[in-house]
């Protein structure tokens, strides 16, 4: 199986690239920091993808341009066959119900002066321009069912909800108009681990229901692998590893990959004593600065000297992989089987 290939239905980004110049006074001419550097991905309908990397790596630009909100300097989003960053702004308001996005904080992203059911409505004051005061309640109603806040929610304001009602309060505001595309963006990363788990699966579910793609974004591998059918990491702005979610797992390629498997592994001794990757070391480099040839090669423990030297492109492998590394399999030996069940 290979990562859903892009269909006319879905979303096929090509060369995604974000360059932010960053202003170092006025008398110097101002940097570049290249955020994202032709990201390729596919969503087909009802699919979902996670996308991994450490702090910096792109996921947040990545997230924005999907929403218009980042500009690019490269590279076309087409959803459903229609390149979004090329659209007039009346087209793009049209078909901005179907992609809908889950913010990290939910109560930071919530007007704290309005009531739950009115926070779920705004969508529909906006875009159901159509629909009168009762069905707009009933539609609020249903979706508070569906992520489970019972109706006696419907009257409270932010600040009386733990951070997982707030945050379904977040996912119930995404939803209600029905999107084809849900963007999640560290989406549990502020709640408590029991709590992440909850939302999670709502996620899982709700993506099964109502046939959603999900874009899931995250810098927890963990976490990411729950709800993921294909993942891509991301390491300074560069995809270095596509893969089918077992696939990853089961042989990741890139040294990178088999870190970032090994840094979520490293709770369980025994299990960190089985897997025998090294861990990640060092610190990611400047994006304004990145290394010469592979980014990944200042941190890199197998790296050669064509690794320093040029930019591996992106291989395909039989099984569906793709990866961007010029020593991928090689002098590391893959997870054995107890260390992947200790991650489940
Ligand atoms: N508005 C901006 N202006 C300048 N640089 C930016 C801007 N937004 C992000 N960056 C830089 O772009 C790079 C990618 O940032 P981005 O937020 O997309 O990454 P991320 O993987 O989401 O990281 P994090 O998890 O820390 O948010 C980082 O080096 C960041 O400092």
């Amino acid at each position: 199986m290979s990562p859903s290939e892009g269909s006319e239905e879905g979303l096929r980004v090509r060369n995604l690239s974000v360059t932010y110049r960053i202003s170092r006074g006025p008398f110097r001419r101002p940097d570049e920091l290249r955020a994202l550097r032709d990201v390729d991905l596919d969503i087909a309908p009802g699919r979902s993808l996670g996308v991994v990397g450490e702090s910096g790596s792109g996921k947040s630009s990545m997230a924005r341009a999907f929403l218009r909100l980042q500009s690019l300097s490269g590279g076309k989003i087409v959803w459903r066959g229609h390149d979004i960053t090329q659209m007039t702004e009346e087209a793009f308001r049209h078909m901005r119900p179907d992609i809908q996005m889950v913010f990290q904080d939910p109560l930071a992203s919530l007007n704290p002066r309005m009531q739950v059911a009115d926070l779920i409505a705004e969508p529909l004051l906006t875009h159901r321009r159509d629909l009168g005061k009762v069905e707009r309640r009933k539609i609020v109603i249903e979706t508070m069912g569906r992520v489970g806040l019972r109706p006696e929610f419907a009257e409270r304001y932010p600040h009386q909800l733990s951070g997982g009602q707030a945050q379904r309060v977040g996912i119930a505001r995404a939803i209600v108009l029905s999107p084809k595309l849900l963007i999640c963006d560290e989406a549990v990363s502020a709640l408590d681990v029991s709590v992440q788990a909850q939302v999670l699966t709502l996620l899982k579910q709700l993506q099964e229901e109502m046939g959603l793609s999900l874009l899931f974004i995250s810098h927890d591998l963990a976490v990411v692998r729950y709800v993921s059918d294909d993942i891509i990491v991301l390491y300074l702005g560069r995809l270095v590893e596509y893969a089918p979610r077992d696939i990853l797992f089961e042989n990741p390629r890139h040294p990178y990959t088999r870190a970032l498997i090994s840094s979520v592994l490293s709770s369980n001794p025994r299990i960190e004593r089985e897997h025998r990757s090294p861990p990640i070391g060092g610190d990611i480099p400047s994006p304004i600065n990145p290394p010469s040839g592979c980014p990944f090669h200042t941190r890199c423990p197998i790296a050669e000297a064509i690794c320093r030297e040029k930019m591996p492109e992106l291989r395909h492998w039989p099984d569906g992989a793709r990866v961007a590394c010029h020593v991928a399999n090689r002098g590391l030996v893959p997870p054995s089987e107890t260390t992947l069940k200790g991650m489940q």
